[in-house]
C-alpha cells in the first residue's frame, strides 16, 4: 500500500497521472522474467547447433553424470557423434569425442583455442587461478617457456636417485604391514614427498615408516597436507560442492558476491575453503620468502631454478611476481601428487589382478640386472618396453584426467560448426580410451596392445590416446611422472608381488573431482617374493 502511494506520488511528480500500476508492475516482472531467462539461456543460444540431450533448467545436464557415473560422455558420443553439448548448469561444453577432431582443436586450430575456460570450482579458488593451467594468453606462453626451461632431460635425470630414496624409504611400510595396505594412501604420501622435495625442495617426510612419530616438524607438515588434500578435494564438478561453486554452475554471476559474503560467516562451505587456501597460501609465500634468502641454493628443485632465473633476468622477474611464483610452485604439487599416485595404484591394482601380465613383468625387471642396480633416466626409458606397455593400458583403462578444458578465443570453425569466442570445447580422451574403434574389447586390460609391433597400434589413430594431452598446452610433468612411476614400480616387483585385498570393493568405485579419484582407496596384500 504504501508502495504503491510512493510510487503514485513519483510518477505524478513527473506527469505520469493515469498510467495504469498493474501494468507497469506487470511489464517489469515480464522484463525480469525475460532478463533472467535469456541470462540462462543466452549461452546453450550460442550453440544451439550443436547437437545434444535436452537439458533441464538450471542443472542442464548435471543430472545424466548421476544416472551413467563416469560413463556419462562415452554414452551420449554414442548416441550424438563425435562433437556434442554437454551442460554444466547454464554453462554449455562442447565436447570432442574423436581423435581426428582433438588433433583439430589441440593442434591444427590451437592459435584459436588457446587458453583453458575457468570451471566454477577454479573459479571459487584464487590459490588454482595462476598457475601455468589457467594463465592465458602471451603470459601463459612466457611462463610456459621459462618453466620448461628447467625441465631440461638432464634436470630429471638428476632427480633419479631423490626419487628412488623416497621410493625405498617408502617401501619399507609393506614390511610391517602383513593384512596388506592401502595402497593408494602409500603413493599418495609418496608422490607428495617425490614433488615436495622436487618443486620445493623441501622433505615433508610423509612417506617414510613411522613418518607421524619422526618428523620433526610432523603436525606443521601433517596439518599442511591435510589442507591442500582438503582444498582439492573441495573443487567438486557436480552438484557436491561448496555453495558458492554450486552457485557458480547455475548462475555465474552471483558466484564471486557470494563467496565474498560466505567466506566471511564461520560455519559455511566456502568459509572453510577460504581459511584453507589462506593458510596454504601462507605457508607457499614462506618457502618462497625463505628459499629466495638463501645464498647458496640447492639447484635441484623447481623453486630455486626459478629463482636463479628470476635473479640473471628482468623480464622473468617481472613475470613471477610473488603470487605467480607461489601459484606455480604450488601447481607443481597439486598437478604432480594426485595424477601420479592415481595412475600408479592402477598400475598396480591392475598388474595384481593379471597374474599372466605380472609374470611378464616380472620376466623384464629381473632381466634388467643385478636387484640393487639402479635404472638411470636413461635406462627407464629405453629398457623397460614392457613396463611402458602396462603403464599406457592401466592409464588408458583408469584415465585420471578423462576431461582437457579449452575455450575459443575467436569465432572457429570445429567438426562442421562455428563456435563463436568464449566457447568451452573439452576434448574427452577418456572417451577416447574405451572406444572400441580406437581399443578393440576396451573392458579387457591387455597392455599388448601398446606393442609398437602389434596391429592394433599401427592401425590406430595417433591421438586416440592422449593421457597427457597434446599440442603446445599438453602436460610439462609428463617425463617426471613416468620416471617416478616407473622407478616404483621396478623397485616394487624386485621385492614383492601384490593381490587384491579381500577387503576391497569389486568393481572399483571411482570419484569426479578436478581428477578422478578411488572412491575407498586400492587395497592390496603383499607377498615377499623369495
Ligand atoms: C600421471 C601423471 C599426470 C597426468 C596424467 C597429467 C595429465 C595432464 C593433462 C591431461 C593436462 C592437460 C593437457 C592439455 O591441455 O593438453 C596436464 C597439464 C599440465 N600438467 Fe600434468 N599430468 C600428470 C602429471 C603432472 C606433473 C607431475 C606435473 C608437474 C610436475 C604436471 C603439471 C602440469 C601442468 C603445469 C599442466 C598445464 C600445462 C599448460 O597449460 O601449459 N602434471 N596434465
Amino acid at each position: 500500500m504504501a508502495v504503491s502511494v510512493l510510487l503514485r506520488s513519483v510518477m505524478a511528480r513527473f506527469g505520469l497521472v493515469g498510467v495504469d500500476l498493474f501494468a507497469i508492475g506487470f511489464t517489469l516482472l515480464v522484463g525480469l522474467v525475460m532478463g533472467v531467462a535469456m541470462y540462462l539461456y543466452a549461452p546453450s543460444w550460442r550453440v544451439r547447433r550443436v547437437p545434444g540431450p535436452p537439458s533441464l533448467p538450471l542443472v542442464g545436464h548435471v543430472h545424466l553424470l548421476a544416472k551413467y557415473g563416469p560413463d556419462v560422455l562415452s554414452h551420449l558420443a554414442n548416441q550424438y557423434g563425435p562433437i556434442f553439448r554437454f551442460h554444466l548448469g547454464r554453462q554449455p561444453l562442447v565436447i570432442i569425442a574423436s581423435a581426428e577432431l582433438c588433433k583439430e582443436v589441440g593442434i591444427k586450430k590451437f592459435k584459436d583455442i588457446p587458453n583453458r575456460s575457468i570451471p566454477s570450482p577454479i573459479a571459487s579458488s584464487p590459490l588454482h587461478q595462476k598457475g601455468l593451467f589457467f594463465t592465458k594468453n602471451s603470459r601463459w606462453s612466457s611462463m610456459r617457456n621459462t618453466i620448461l626451461s628447467v625441465y631440461q632431460p638432464s634436470h630429471l635425470a638428476n632427480l633419479v636417485p631423490t626419487m628412488q630414496s623416497y621410493i625405498q624409504s617408502a617401501a619399507q611400510n609393506l614390511e610391517a604391514e602383513k593384512d596388506g595396505i592401502i595402497f593408494s594412501q602409500l603413493s599418495l604420501k609418496l608422490a607428495t614427498d617425490v614433488i615436495g622435495q622436487a618443486a620445493f625442495g623441501v622433505d615433508f617426510g610423509l612417506s617414510s615408516p613411522g613418518a607421524a612419530i619422526n618428523s620433526k616438524n610432523s603436525a606443521e607438515v601433517t596439518d599442511f597436507i591435510n589442507k591442500h588434500v582438503y582444498s582439492t578435494t573441495q573443487l567438486k564438478m557436480d552438484l557436491s560442492g561448496s555453495f558458492s561453486i554450486v552457485l557458480g554452475l547455475l548462475a555465474p554471476i552471483l558466484q564471486e558476491p557470494f563467496r565474498q559474503v560466505l567466506k566471511r560467516i564461520p560455519g559455511t562451505m566456502d568459509n572453510k575453503v577460504d581459511r584453507i587456501n589462506q593458510g596454504i597460501s601462507n605457508r607457499l609465500n614462506q618457502i618462497v620468502e625463505n628459499r629466495a634468502k638463501e645464498k647458496l641454493r640447492d639447484s635441484k628443485n623447481f623453486l630455486s631454478l626459478i629463482l636463479e632465473a628470476m635473479e640473471s633476468e628482468k623480464a622473468t622477474r617481472k613475470l613471477f611476481t610473488s603470487d605467480y611464483l607461489s601459484a606455480v610452485t604450488y601447481e607443481h604439487l597439486l598437478a604432480g601428487s594426485a595424477t601420479t599416485s592415481f595412475t600408479l595404484s592402477s598400475v598396480m591394482y591392475l598388474v595384481a589382478g593379471h597374474p599372466e601380465v605380472e609374470k611378464k613383468l616380472l620376466a623384464e625387471i629381473d632381466g634388467f640386472g643385478p636387484p640393487d642396480l639402479i635404472p638411470t633416466a636413461q635406462d627407464l626409458q629405453n629398457n623397460f618396453p614392457y613396463l611402458d606397455q602396462v603403464i599406457k593400458e592401466s592409464m588408458r583403462y583408469y584415465l585420471v584426467s578423462p576431461m582437457i578444458a579449452r575455450e575459443t578465443s575467436r569465432d572457429v570453425e570445429v567438426g562442421g560448426y562455428m563456435l563463436p569466442k568464449g566457447t568451452w570445447v573439452w576434448l574427452a580422451p577418456g572417451v577416447l580410451a574405451k572406444d572400441p574403434k580406437n581399443f578393440p574389447e576396451p573392458e579387457k586390460f591387455k597392455p599388448e596392445r601398446f606393442d609398437p609391433d602389434c596391429e592394433e597400434q599401427k592401425n590406430r589413430h595417433p591421438y586416440a590416446f592422449i593421457p597427457f594431452g597434446l599440442g603446445p598446452r599438453a602436460c610439462i610433468g609428463q617425463k617426471f611422472s613416468l620416471q617416478e612411476i616407473k622407478l616404483t614400480v621396478i623397485h616394487l616387483y624386485r621385492k614383492y608381488v601384490f593381490r587384491h585385498s579381500p577387503e576391497m570393493e569389486s568393481p572399483l568405485e571411482l570419484e569426479f573431482g578436478i581428477v578422478l579419484n578411488y572412491k575407498h582407496g586400492v587395497k592390496l596384500t603383499v607377498t615377499r617374493r623369495q
